[in-house]
């Protein structure tokens, strides 16, 4: 068997997301999130699912710390609820729900764990929506605000800091499609969105750098390499504007301070106009200290001019492997997707803040998760992360989607993710057996293949 060692510093870690695990949704004066509003709207959520109460990490992450140190992570990445520490989104303070933060860094500080903040994954205040939400440009003005709030209460203990997860997601899903918060079906509303949250995440850097804070930031992108159905000039065509729709439209303005132009003109003519002011994309364009990837999956697309905007239909392969989310199983995808950033835009260091998969998860009579395919997904996806650093790509990281089962969005908890199995009546934590097999990988640092 061959042995592929990691960097000696290599970060092996696991990742969450307020909304998705914390509940206590409106207790100790948190305020409430577009999430709480939406899961509370019938029709939007599998089941009628919420995250009313989610894995009670709110109540029980010390015991969630404990497992977490028991499998030895390096790093943990969570996200913090803006409306938990700002009920209405900017103003008055709520000291309980800052100094559940401030407990939770200070467990895994205690447990050697490093914490890895994501600032924003999805839970924006109900109030600021009500004033228009990411589509009003104040509230990138009020995201560095609550920025600020957190850098000064944590900046000197948290070495890595994420602006924003996953701006795609939060724009089309949530703005363009509406089956995300906060359900709005407008393309021109989701392409001011997508532009106010850069901005905001422009906002942040500059100011995280005006604080001096010891860490490093950068921001989390879903991204997703896109292959042509056939080679055919149209297929091609095709895969170019996908391309630029998931990924170039937020990796452009980060790294070159310019979004593509062709896409530009296609939604100029097929969409209408989004407001820019004059430095917007310089303040979007600064330097950052990594690049984040949440990598699942990839897309192979053909010409089909009846589709949609584009003219691209998205093809299932035949043959191939699929998880519970019909996403298809592709490890080489990581290692093509490290390899075209680090030729393409040569990000000084990158983490994959993301990378898991669902699957049917039961407990086995002897009360154990065996849940092999899991294992077979990490193992494939970490050899083809291993490649790409011996081609000389700068993955500092790792964190799997996700440390624990969790409240999966619109499908609610009927999709499983989690190294931990959550038995949602009793809220007891299981390690499934891709927990113990990620101990051992820590322990060892490296995968046998
Ligand atoms: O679906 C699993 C996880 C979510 O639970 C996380 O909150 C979120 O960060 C997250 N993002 C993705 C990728 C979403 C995506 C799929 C296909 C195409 C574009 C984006 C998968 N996940």
């Amino acid at each position: 068997m061959h042995r592929r060692y990691f960097p000696e510093d290599f970060i092996w870690g696991a990742a969450t997301a307020s909304y998705q695990i914390e509940g206590a949704y409106n207790e100790d004066g948190k305020g409430e999130s577009i999430w709480d509003r939406f899961s509370h709207t019938p029709g939007k959520i599998l089941n009628g699912d919420t995250g009313d109460v989610a894995c009670d990490h709110y109540h029980r992450f010390r015991e969630d710390v404990k497992l977490m140190k028991e499998l030895g992570l390096d790093s943990y990445r969570f996200s913090i609820s803006w409306p938990r520490v700002l009920p209405e989104g900017k103003g008055q303070v709520n000291e309980k729900g800052l100094d559940f933060y401030k407990q939770l860094v200070d467990q895994l500080l205690k447990a050697g764990i490093d914490p890895a903040i994501t600032l924003y994954h999805w839970d924006l205040p109900q109030a600021l929506q009500e004033k228009g939400g990411w589509a009003n440009r104040d509230t990138a003005k009020y995201f560095v605000e609550y920025a600020n709030l957190i850098f000064k209460e944590l900046g000197d203990v948290v070495p890595l800091w994420i602006t924003h997860n996953e701006p795609w997601v939060v724009s089309f899903p949530g703005h363009a499609f509406g089956e995300h918060a906060p359900g709005i079906k407008n393309y021109q509303t989701a392409l001011q969105v997508a532009h106010n949250l850069l901005l905001s995440h422009g906002m942040a850097v500059q100011s995280f750098r005006q604080l001096g804070l010891p860490g490093k930031i950068g921001i989390t992108l879903n991204l997703t390499p896109v292959y042509p159905f056939s080679d055919n000039e149209a297929d091609q065509k095709a895969c170019d504007l996908q391309d630029a729709f998931i990924n170039r439209w937020f990796l452009d303005p980060i790294f070159e301070g310019s979004y593509p132009e062709e896409l530009h003109q296609i939604y100029r003519k097929k969409v209408g106009e989004f407001i820019i002011k004059n430095d917007d994309l310089e303040i979007i364009n600064q330097k950052i200290d990594f690049l984040g990837i949440n990598y699942y999956l990839r897309l192979v697309v053909k010409h089909n001019p009846d589709y949609n905007i584009f003219g691209v239909e998205t093809v299932k392969p035949e043959g191939r492997e699929y998880t519970e989310m019909g996403w298809e199983v592709y490890p080489e995808g990581l290692y093509d997707l490290l390899i075209r950033l680090h030729k393409d835009y040569a990000p000084e260091a990158l983490y994959i803040t993301e990378n898991g998969a669902a699957y049917q998860d039961q407990i086995d009579a002897d009360g154990r998760v065996h849940d092999q395919k899991r294992i077979a997904y990490l193992k494939a996806h970490l050899k083809n992360a291993h490649r790409a650093i011996e081609a000389g790509v700068p993955v500092k990281g790792y964190y799997i989607w996700s440390l624990m089962d969790n409240f999966e969005w619109a499908f609610g908890y009927s999709k499983r993710f989690g190294l931990i199995y959550i038995n949602y009546d009793n809220q007891q934590r299981i390690l499934k057996d891709s927990a113990y097999w990620y101990r051992t990988i820590i322990a060892k640092n490296y995968i046998e293949d």
